[in-house]
């Protein structure tokens, strides 16, 4: 993959978020996953954690301070042409970096709400969900919670189609752009009867957009795998590489959408490790996804087909 360049500048991103030493999640699939989106990446540090396929041995939160150190250092030379972050560790942490994005120009920011590690560790504190809503969510042109995530960003449970989409319209109305409801913790059951009004029999994958005003669902097929350790972050680290790139916040998510799900399909036969392994971030960028705003898109293949609403 070579660098892209757009009107004659490298296009360049940057992640925040927490280091995964086993390099299936964290700062090292953000970096593969934009490396391979031809997107020179950038890495601001806030958590160092001792982590594999089995599980988070260990976490070691950095200092607020040494975080805003590092997002000046980039932000103040470098640059960049969107960001995201990933595990925020705690409430300091969260406003340093909130602190850094209002003083340093960041066209877009895309904000992964992590929290908790598919093997069950919490990856932030739980003071730092009120700052985490208060101070981020607002700031972000994409947010990407998956459906726990959601549950606590929104203060009960979810588990109904109409409870996902009232979810995606509280964190809209608390600021964030864009909105996309992650299905990898849906049950495949909720996919037999669909709030577009066709009945999929198999079992799939929906992400769900809500973007000014109009919800936009992307489907794939879901893969029947345990590997699906880091599936977020690459997923909106692929998200923040195509809106670096220029592209619309919906093409952003449709090529997203279909690189992950060839990302989780490429490494379902993969040997590393003995847990949750990790996604295939070689997989190939299906770029030439053209959606319109509030249909249903299935991607069987490629390109994206609209389903008939
Ligand atoms: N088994 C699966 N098959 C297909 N797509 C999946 C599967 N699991 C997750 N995804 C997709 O991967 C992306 C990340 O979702 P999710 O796993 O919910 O995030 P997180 O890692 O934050 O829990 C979403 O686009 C989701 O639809
Ligand atoms: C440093 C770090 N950041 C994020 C995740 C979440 O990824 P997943 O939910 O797939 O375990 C993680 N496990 N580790």
């Amino acid at each position: 993959m070579e660098a892209v360049i757009v009107n004659g500048h490298t296009v360049r991103a940057l992640t925040i978020a927490g280091s995964d030493s086993g390099g299936g999640a964290g700062i090292q699939a953000d970096l593969k996953t934009m490396h391979q989106f031809g997107v020179y990446g950038m890495s601001v540090v806030t958590a160092v954690t001792a982590q594999n396929t089995l599980g988070v041995q260990g976490v070691h939160e950095l200092d607020a301070e040494f975080v805003q150190m590092q997002m000046d250092s980039v932000l103040d030379d470098i640059g960049t042409d969107a960001a995201k972050t990933g595990m925020l560790a705690n409430e300091s942490i969260i406003h340093a970096v909130v602190d850094g994005l209002e003083k340093h120009a960041v066209p877009y920011l895309v904000v992964d709400p992590v929290m908790v590690a598919k093997g069950g560790a919490p990856l932030i504190s739980p003071e730092a969900i009120d700052a985490l809503r208060e101070r981020l969510v607002p700031r972000a042109d994409v947010i990407t919670p998956n459906i726990p995530e959601a549950s606590v960003l929104c203060g009960h449970p979810l588990e109904t189609w109409d409870e996902y989409h009232r979810a995606a319209e509280q964190l809209a109305k608390a600021g964030a752009q864009t909105v996309v409801i992650k299905g990898g913790h849906m049950s495949p059951f909720q996919s037999t009867s669909t709030p577009w009004g066709r009945n999929i029999i198999d079992p799939v994958s929906v992400d769900i957009v809500f973007c000014n005003g109009d919800y936009t669902y992307f489907l794939t097929k879901r893969i029947d795998t345990r590997k699906t350790h880091g599936t977020g972050c690459t997923y909106s680290a692929a998200i923040t590489s195509m809106l670096a790139r220029g592209y619309s916040v919906l093409d952003a998510i449709a090529v997203a959408k279909a690189f992950i799900f060839q990302a989780i399909e490429g490494a379902k036969d993969w040997d590393v490790g003995q847990g949750h392994g990790p996604t295939d971030h070689f997989a190939n960028v299906p770029l030439g996804s053209s959606v319109e705003p509030g249909g249903a898109y299935l991607c069987d293949g490629l390109p994206w087909v609209r389903l008939d609403q």
